[in-house]
Protein backbone atom coordinates (compact mmCIF):
# COMPACT_ATOMS: atom_id res chain seq x y z
CA UNK A 1 0.00 0.00 0.00
CA UNK A 2 1.53 3.58 -0.77
CA UNK A 3 0.89 6.65 0.11
CA UNK A 4 1.18 10.16 -1.27
CA UNK A 5 -0.37 13.62 -0.57
CA UNK A 6 -3.00 14.95 -2.01
CA UNK A 7 -3.78 18.09 -3.22
CA UNK A 8 -3.01 20.99 -0.78
CA UNK A 9 -2.90 24.95 -0.06
CA UNK A 10 -1.96 26.76 2.52
CA UNK A 11 -1.59 30.44 3.98
CA UNK A 12 -3.15 32.74 6.39
CA UNK A 13 -6.70 33.27 6.67
CA UNK A 14 -8.39 36.44 7.49
CA UNK A 15 -6.00 39.24 7.84
CA UNK A 16 -7.95 42.34 8.51
CA UNK A 17 -6.87 45.14 6.32
CA UNK A 18 -8.16 48.63 6.69
CA UNK A 19 -6.85 51.25 4.50
CA UNK A 20 -7.34 54.97 4.78
CA UNK A 21 -6.90 57.00 1.62
CA UNK A 22 -5.88 60.13 2.86
CA UNK A 23 -4.93 61.67 -0.15
CA UNK A 24 -6.80 64.77 0.46
CA UNK A 25 -8.99 65.95 3.40
CA UNK A 26 -11.87 63.55 2.06
CA UNK A 27 -11.40 60.39 3.69
CA UNK A 28 -11.75 57.15 1.74
CA UNK A 29 -11.67 54.09 4.11
CA UNK A 30 -11.59 50.25 2.61
CA UNK A 31 -11.79 47.26 5.23
CA UNK A 32 -10.89 44.20 4.23
CA UNK A 33 -10.65 40.67 5.13
CA UNK A 34 -7.88 38.77 2.89
CA UNK A 35 -7.12 34.84 2.90
CA UNK A 36 -4.35 34.05 1.31
CA UNK A 37 -3.53 30.41 0.08
CA UNK A 38 -0.94 29.04 -2.02
CA UNK A 39 -0.34 25.76 -3.83
CA UNK A 40 3.20 24.77 -5.46
CA UNK A 41 6.25 22.75 -5.00
CA UNK A 42 5.26 21.42 -1.23
CA UNK A 43 5.50 17.99 -1.10
CA UNK A 44 8.83 18.35 0.63
CA UNK A 45 7.17 20.24 3.52
CA UNK A 46 4.52 17.65 4.49
CA UNK A 47 6.37 14.67 3.97
CA UNK A 48 10.01 15.55 5.58
CA UNK A 49 9.27 18.93 7.28
CA UNK A 50 11.89 20.74 4.64
CA UNK A 51 10.75 24.47 4.81
CA UNK A 52 12.97 25.30 1.85
CA UNK A 53 10.07 25.87 -0.42
CA UNK A 54 7.71 26.72 2.48
CA UNK A 55 6.68 30.84 2.04
CA UNK A 56 5.81 31.34 5.34
CA UNK A 57 1.94 32.72 6.43
CA UNK A 58 3.18 35.15 8.20
CA UNK A 59 5.09 36.26 5.03
CA UNK A 60 1.87 36.01 2.73
CA UNK A 61 0.28 38.26 5.61
CA UNK A 62 2.74 41.15 5.41
CA UNK A 63 2.65 40.85 1.55
CA UNK A 64 -0.81 41.22 2.36
CA UNK A 65 -0.10 44.93 4.01
CA UNK A 66 3.39 45.81 1.70
CA UNK A 67 1.17 45.57 -1.68
CA UNK A 68 -1.82 47.38 -0.45
CA UNK A 69 0.96 50.46 0.56
CA UNK A 70 2.43 49.95 -2.79
CA UNK A 71 -0.43 49.81 -4.79
CA UNK A 72 -2.09 52.82 -3.36
CA UNK A 73 -4.44 51.25 -1.42
CA UNK A 74 -6.71 48.39 -2.10
CA UNK A 75 -9.10 49.19 -5.40
CA UNK A 76 -11.71 46.72 -5.87
CA UNK A 77 -11.33 43.83 -4.34
CA UNK A 78 -11.19 41.56 -7.14
CA UNK A 79 -8.03 43.40 -8.61
CA UNK A 80 -6.50 43.26 -5.40
CA UNK A 81 -7.12 39.59 -5.04
CA UNK A 82 -5.41 39.44 -8.99
CA UNK A 83 -2.46 41.54 -7.85
CA UNK A 84 -2.07 39.28 -4.90
CA UNK A 85 -2.00 36.13 -6.87
CA UNK A 86 -0.23 37.28 -9.64
CA UNK A 87 2.60 38.51 -7.05
CA UNK A 88 2.72 35.18 -5.44
CA UNK A 89 2.61 33.07 -8.25
CA UNK A 90 4.99 35.37 -10.74
CA UNK A 91 8.15 36.16 -7.57
CA UNK A 92 8.33 32.63 -6.25
CA UNK A 93 9.39 30.29 -8.97
CA UNK A 94 7.98 27.13 -6.63
CA UNK A 95 4.71 28.52 -6.13
CA UNK A 96 2.94 27.59 -8.67
CA UNK A 97 -0.55 28.54 -7.99
CA UNK A 98 -2.88 30.89 -5.55
CA UNK A 99 -6.23 31.16 -3.93
CA UNK A 100 -7.17 34.93 -2.71
CA UNK A 101 -10.33 35.25 -0.88
CA UNK A 102 -11.48 38.92 0.34
CA UNK A 103 -14.68 39.96 2.18
CA UNK A 104 -14.97 43.82 2.37
CA UNK A 105 -17.01 45.38 4.20
CA UNK A 106 -18.86 48.55 3.70
CA UNK A 107 -18.32 52.05 5.26
CA UNK A 108 -20.37 55.27 3.99
CA UNK A 109 -19.81 58.38 5.57
CA UNK A 110 -22.35 59.75 8.63
CA UNK A 111 -24.32 62.49 7.29
CA UNK A 112 -24.36 65.33 9.44
CA UNK A 113 -26.22 68.82 9.26
CA UNK A 114 -23.31 70.17 7.50
CA UNK A 115 -23.26 66.94 4.70
CA UNK A 116 -21.25 64.12 4.42
CA UNK A 117 -18.66 63.94 7.00
CA UNK A 118 -15.45 63.71 5.71
CA UNK A 119 -13.32 61.27 8.21
CA UNK A 120 -16.66 59.70 10.48
CA UNK A 121 -18.22 56.98 8.96
CA UNK A 122 -21.02 54.31 9.66
CA UNK A 123 -20.73 50.33 8.61
CA UNK A 124 -23.69 50.13 6.59
CA UNK A 125 -25.91 46.94 6.85
CA UNK A 126 -24.91 43.48 7.10
CA UNK A 127 -23.77 43.45 3.62
CA UNK A 128 -20.33 41.81 2.54
CA UNK A 129 -19.25 42.13 -0.71
CA UNK A 130 -16.81 38.91 -1.84
CA UNK A 131 -14.57 37.45 -4.62
CA UNK A 132 -12.20 34.26 -4.63
CA UNK A 133 -9.67 34.30 -7.34
CA UNK A 134 -7.84 31.15 -8.18
CA UNK A 135 -4.66 31.17 -10.14
CA UNK A 136 -2.70 27.92 -12.04
CA UNK A 137 0.04 28.94 -13.34
CA UNK A 138 -1.17 31.23 -16.25
CA UNK A 139 -4.83 30.62 -16.08
CA UNK A 140 -7.01 32.67 -13.88
CA UNK A 141 -10.70 32.25 -12.55
CA UNK A 142 -12.89 35.23 -11.00
CA UNK A 143 -15.51 34.41 -8.74
CA UNK A 144 -17.22 37.33 -6.48
CA UNK A 145 -20.69 37.52 -4.65
CA UNK A 146 -22.50 39.29 -1.97
CA UNK A 147 -23.38 37.96 1.51
CA UNK A 148 -25.58 39.30 4.21
CA UNK A 149 -28.13 41.13 1.71
CA UNK A 150 -31.54 40.95 3.79
CA UNK A 151 -34.63 41.68 1.70
CA UNK A 152 -38.00 41.44 2.72
CA UNK A 153 -41.51 41.81 1.05
CA UNK A 154 -44.78 42.43 2.76
CA UNK A 155 -47.20 40.80 0.06
CA UNK A 156 -46.69 39.64 -3.41
CA UNK A 157 -45.73 36.38 -2.52
CA UNK A 158 -47.58 33.29 -2.96
CA UNK A 159 -47.30 29.36 -2.04
CA UNK A 160 -49.91 26.70 -2.64
CA UNK A 161 -50.22 23.69 -5.44
CA UNK A 162 -47.24 21.55 -3.60
CA UNK A 163 -48.10 18.10 -2.77
CA UNK A 164 -50.23 17.10 0.06
CA UNK A 165 -48.99 13.85 2.09
CA UNK A 166 -49.92 12.65 5.25
CA UNK A 167 -47.96 14.26 6.74
CA UNK A 168 -48.38 17.68 5.22
CA UNK A 169 -49.57 20.94 7.42
CA UNK A 170 -48.33 23.60 5.59
CA UNK A 171 -51.66 25.99 4.93
CA UNK A 172 -51.58 27.43 0.97
CA UNK A 173 -51.32 30.97 0.70
CA UNK A 174 -52.00 33.55 -1.80
CA UNK A 175 -50.66 36.16 0.49
CA UNK A 176 -47.36 35.97 2.73
CA UNK A 177 -44.12 37.81 3.55
CA UNK A 178 -41.44 36.63 1.38
CA UNK A 179 -37.99 37.29 3.73
CA UNK A 180 -34.38 36.35 2.70
CA UNK A 181 -30.49 36.64 3.29
CA UNK A 182 -29.11 36.84 0.07
CA UNK A 183 -25.67 35.18 -0.26
CA UNK A 184 -24.60 34.73 -4.27
CA UNK A 185 -21.52 34.20 -5.81
CA UNK A 186 -21.07 34.39 -9.61
CA UNK A 187 -18.11 33.59 -12.16
CA UNK A 188 -16.61 36.14 -14.38
CA UNK A 189 -15.97 35.04 -18.06
CA UNK A 190 -12.18 36.52 -17.99
CA UNK A 191 -10.76 39.14 -15.77
CA UNK A 192 -10.83 42.48 -18.05
CA UNK A 193 -13.65 43.61 -15.93
CA UNK A 194 -15.05 47.46 -14.05
CA UNK A 195 -15.39 45.32 -11.23
CA UNK A 196 -16.87 47.99 -8.89
CA UNK A 197 -19.37 48.53 -11.52
CA UNK A 198 -20.51 44.70 -12.21
CA UNK A 199 -20.88 44.44 -8.45
CA UNK A 200 -23.29 47.69 -8.19
CA UNK A 201 -25.04 46.61 -11.14
CA UNK A 202 -25.74 42.58 -9.83
CA UNK A 203 -26.65 44.13 -6.46
CA UNK A 204 -29.15 46.43 -7.90
CA UNK A 205 -30.50 43.88 -10.41
CA UNK A 206 -31.25 41.47 -7.91
CA UNK A 207 -33.38 44.03 -5.51
CA UNK A 208 -35.15 44.65 -8.50
CA UNK A 209 -35.81 41.31 -9.20
CA UNK A 210 -37.09 40.37 -5.73
CA UNK A 211 -38.93 43.50 -5.41
CA UNK A 212 -40.43 43.33 -8.81
CA UNK A 213 -41.08 39.40 -9.18
CA UNK A 214 -44.81 38.34 -8.20
CA UNK A 215 -43.52 34.96 -6.43
CA UNK A 216 -45.64 31.50 -6.33
CA UNK A 217 -42.38 29.92 -4.30
CA UNK A 218 -38.78 31.41 -3.48
CA UNK A 219 -37.60 29.45 -6.29
CA UNK A 220 -38.78 31.12 -8.88
CA UNK A 221 -37.39 34.38 -7.27
CA UNK A 222 -34.23 32.94 -7.42
CA UNK A 223 -33.95 32.10 -10.67
CA UNK A 224 -35.64 35.22 -11.50
CA UNK A 225 -32.83 37.15 -9.84
CA UNK A 226 -30.34 34.54 -11.73
CA UNK A 227 -32.04 35.34 -15.05
CA UNK A 228 -31.81 38.93 -14.48
CA UNK A 229 -28.44 39.51 -13.75
CA UNK A 230 -27.36 36.84 -16.82
CA UNK A 231 -28.98 39.01 -19.15
CA UNK A 232 -27.95 42.43 -18.40
CA UNK A 233 -24.16 41.11 -18.00
CA UNK A 234 -22.88 39.54 -20.34
CA UNK A 235 -19.02 39.15 -18.53
CA UNK A 236 -21.22 36.80 -15.61
CA UNK A 237 -21.23 32.84 -16.85
CA UNK A 238 -23.01 31.77 -13.57
CA UNK A 239 -24.64 32.97 -10.43
CA UNK A 240 -24.92 30.31 -7.23
CA UNK A 241 -27.60 31.33 -4.38
CA UNK A 242 -27.97 30.33 -1.42
CA UNK A 243 -31.35 31.86 0.14
CA UNK A 244 -33.17 30.84 3.62
CA UNK A 245 -36.56 31.39 3.43
CA UNK A 246 -37.50 33.13 6.77
CA UNK A 247 -40.62 32.28 7.59
CA UNK A 248 -43.21 34.79 9.21
CA UNK A 249 -46.43 32.71 10.65
CA UNK A 250 -49.23 34.97 11.62
CA UNK A 251 -50.16 35.24 14.97
CA UNK A 252 -53.63 33.77 16.46
CA UNK A 253 -55.11 36.23 17.65
CA UNK A 254 -58.23 34.82 18.46
CA UNK A 255 -57.78 34.18 22.41
CA UNK A 256 -58.15 37.93 22.53
CA UNK A 257 -60.95 38.23 20.67
CA UNK A 258 -58.16 39.97 17.52
CA UNK A 259 -59.11 39.17 13.79
CA UNK A 260 -55.00 38.94 12.48
CA UNK A 261 -55.80 40.06 8.56
CA UNK A 262 -51.67 39.73 7.51
CA UNK A 263 -50.69 42.28 10.11
CA UNK A 264 -49.30 40.57 12.94
CA UNK A 265 -46.68 38.20 12.79
CA UNK A 266 -43.74 36.25 14.44
CA UNK A 267 -40.75 36.42 12.59
CA UNK A 268 -39.24 32.30 13.46
CA UNK A 269 -35.79 31.64 14.02
CA UNK A 270 -35.09 27.83 12.95
CA UNK A 271 -35.66 25.64 11.22
CA UNK A 272 -36.08 28.19 7.65
CA UNK A 273 -36.35 26.98 4.43
CA UNK A 274 -33.05 26.64 2.30
CA UNK A 275 -33.13 27.22 -1.05
CA UNK A 276 -30.05 26.58 -3.53
CA UNK A 277 -29.78 26.81 -6.79
CA UNK A 278 -26.82 27.65 -9.81
CA UNK A 279 -29.06 29.99 -12.58
CA UNK A 280 -26.50 29.22 -15.59
CA UNK A 281 -25.33 30.67 -19.19
CA UNK A 282 -25.59 28.23 -21.55
CA UNK A 283 -23.38 28.74 -23.59
CA UNK A 284 -20.46 29.84 -21.19
CA UNK A 285 -16.92 28.45 -20.38
CA UNK A 286 -16.68 25.64 -18.28
CA UNK A 287 -15.88 26.68 -14.89
CA UNK A 288 -12.22 25.34 -14.91
CA UNK A 289 -11.03 25.46 -11.18
CA UNK A 290 -13.09 28.19 -10.08
CA UNK A 291 -15.62 27.18 -8.02
CA UNK A 292 -12.75 24.82 -6.06
CA UNK A 293 -12.47 26.25 -2.40
CA UNK A 294 -15.71 28.16 -2.86
CA UNK A 295 -17.38 27.29 0.66
CA UNK A 296 -20.71 25.75 0.41
CA UNK A 297 -23.01 25.45 -2.31
CA UNK A 298 -22.08 28.64 -2.92
O1 LIG B 1 -41.17 29.35 -1.42
C1 LIG B 1 -41.25 28.28 -0.81
N1 LIG B 1 -40.60 27.18 -1.30
C2 LIG B 1 -40.64 25.96 -0.68
O2 LIG B 1 -40.04 24.97 -1.16
C3 LIG B 1 -41.36 25.90 0.54
N2 LIG B 1 -41.60 24.89 1.42
C4 LIG B 1 -42.33 25.40 2.43
O3 LIG B 1 -42.74 24.74 3.43
N3 LIG B 1 -42.61 26.72 2.20
C5 LIG B 1 -42.00 27.05 1.02
N4 LIG B 1 -41.93 28.23 0.35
Amino acid sequence: MGIRLGDNQYGKAEVRLVHVARDTAVHRVKDVSVTSQLRGDLDAVHTAGDNSHCLATDTQKNTVYALARENGGVGAVEDFALLLARHFVGAHDYIHGARQEIHEYSWERIATAEGPHDHSFVRSGTETRTTVVTKDGDREWVVSGIEGLTVLKSTGSEFHGFPRTPYTTLAETTDRILATDVKARWRYIGTDVDWDAAYASVRALMLESFATTHSLALQQTLYGMGTAVLEARPEIAEVRFSMPNKHHFLVDLSPFGLDNPGEVFVAADRPYGKIEAAVERDDAPAPGRAWESVPGFV
